[in-house]
């Protein structure tokens, strides 16, 4: 009887130290495939003859407990368990649990290995606390973490992870958009409507927003972030439409993994509604929330007219005068190991233009043609995207596209997005100039409210929330 346990004891111990070490070849498997290096990673598979290995754990009594674990990548959630560290600290976990532990472990106990500093963890076998979710980014960064805790990683698909700098996003010039001179305003109009259907993203130059004003509002965003957690946290709003919202992640009441980022939201028309701390910052949101609102303005009646419509077309059918604008200024401190978090995963906006300020450290990547491609901003310019409600009016003609945002070793990078729709209260669905027999309506219309509502309350899970309305 001794001996057999013995020997049990025995073909544990090296069965676990076997899989131990094709766990290894796994995550440099997964390292090369990251890195686009899909040649060596596939020879690497092949040289080591990697088979089932999630079966294998499963079989060992492991239950991946999903929802905990990993963000929403549609439908392979569970594939995407068995990557990175993940896969080792589960070979540890197996080979540690007692064997009569129960078959369900919870699945923080990878956090043990990945999360650094966690020894007080692994002394008392405790998971990363659930308060951890309301940290902000910052807060962590300057605790001294140097490394990303287990709760803040997001896989990426190889697919996703393979970025094409080949094309940029087109340019607009928003001197010849306003141009007396009528050819060069219509090539302009031309350029606008063709960067909206084929982009849904452009670069806008030559604006009418002063380049002082730019550098004043981002100063007064990292003012606000600077405040004490105590002073930020009196503008951490309950319920998405509060009108004045501080938090982290994106919302962490269905966030299944944490985003790298703290940000600000506020209700900036048609009620100002900001915070009046710190110093003058309440002042400096003001004058640049109307010249963004202006500037705007100026580019729904250029799209108007690439529409073949009057110019004050959506101003009047969506009482754009009376309209919400929206100020989401995003704060991602730098990150120890970039590619294992997301600053903002793959969504489209709502509303009809968002108008996008940022630092000039670039991380935003928009999908084009199925592919993702890194935007780099131009000295002094908006990067602009065409919303969700865009693409319900005009019935699909012009598009709202997927994008991300990535975050950086180096240094803080904060951007600043207005995002601009109709009224809350406006029930908003495809216009008539854009529904024939050969285009039938496409979207459900939907209360602009009730639309925002709806997508602040689930996961950013890479699908659209358009794909909700979609008829
Ligand atoms: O930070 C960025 O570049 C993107 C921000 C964004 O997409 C958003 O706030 O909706
Ligand atoms: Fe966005």
């Amino acid at each position: 009887m001794a001996m057999l346990k013995w020997e049990e004891r025995l073909h544990r111990g090296f069965s676990s130290w076997k899989w131990i070490i094709q766990e290894l070849y796994l995550v440099l498997g997964n390292i090369y495939t990251r890195h686009g290096m899909l040649e060596e990673a596939d020879e690497l598979r092949r040289l080591m003859g990697i088979n089932g290995v999630g079966k294998e754990t499963r079989r060992r009594g492991y239950v991946a407990e999903i929802q905990f674990a990993t963000n929403s990548v549609e439908g392979s959630k569970e594939q995407s368990l068995w990557c990175h560290g993940e896969k080792l600290a589960l070979a540890f976990g197996l080979m540690v649990l007692p064997p009569r532990s129960p078959r369900k472990t919870r699945v923080q106990f990878v956090g043990l290995l990945v999360f650094e500093g966690s020894q007080n963890g692994v002394q008392n076998g405790l998971a990363l606390p659930e308060e951890t979710k309301m940290v902000s980014v910052k807060e962590l960064v300057e605790s001294n973490c140097r490394s990303v805790p287990s709760n803040y990683i997001s896989l990426i698909s190889p697919e996703d992870s393979i970025l094409y700098e080949t094309e940029n996003v087109p340019t607009i010039d928003f001197s010849q958009l306003t141009s007396s001179n009528p050819i060069e305003r219509s090539k302009a109009i031309q350029q606008l409507g063709d960067a909206c259907r084929d982009w849904g993203f452009f670069m806008l130059i030559n604006h009418c927003v002063p380049e002082t004003l730019r550098e004043k509002v981002l100063r007064a965003t990292q003012s606000f972030f600077d405040l004490s957690e105590e002073e930020k946290k009196e503008y951490a709003g309950e319920k998405v439409l509060d009108p004045i919202r501080y938090g982290t992640s994106f919302n962490v009441m269905v966030d299944k993994a944490l985003f790298w980022r703290d940000y600000l939201k506020c209700h900036v028309h048609p009620h100002l509604h900001v915070p009046s701390k710190p110093h003058g910052f309440s002042e400096t949101v003001d004058e640049y929330i109307r010249k963004s609102r202006e500037l705007v303005g100026e580019l729904l009646k250029g799209i108007c007219e690439s529409l073949g419509l009057e110019e004050n077309y959506i101003h009047k059918r969506l009482n754009i005068e009376l309209g919400t604008q929206l100020l989401i200024a995003n704060f991602y401190p730098p990150c120890p190991k970039p590619e294992l978090t997301m600053g903002l995963p793959a969504h489209t906006d709502h509303g009809l233009l968002t108008l996008l300020l940022q630092n000039q450290l670039g991380g935003l990547q928009i999908q084009h043609k199925g592919k993702w491609i890194p935007v780099n901003p131009l000295p002094n310019s908006f990067l602009v995207n065409t919303g969700d409600h865009l693409e319900i009016l005009t019935n699909g003609k012009y598009k709202s596209v997927l994008h991300r945002a990535v975050v950086n070793t180096k240094a803080t990078r904060i951007s600043i997005a207005t995002a601009h729709g109709a009224p809350l209260e406006i029930i908003v669905g495809p216009a008539p100039e854009f529904i024939g027999d050969d285009n039938p309506e496409a979207y459900r219309a939907i209360k602009y409210g009730d639309y925002i509502q709806f997508q602040q309350s689930h996961e950013l899970d890479r699908r659209s929330c358009l794909d909700h309305i979609r008829i």
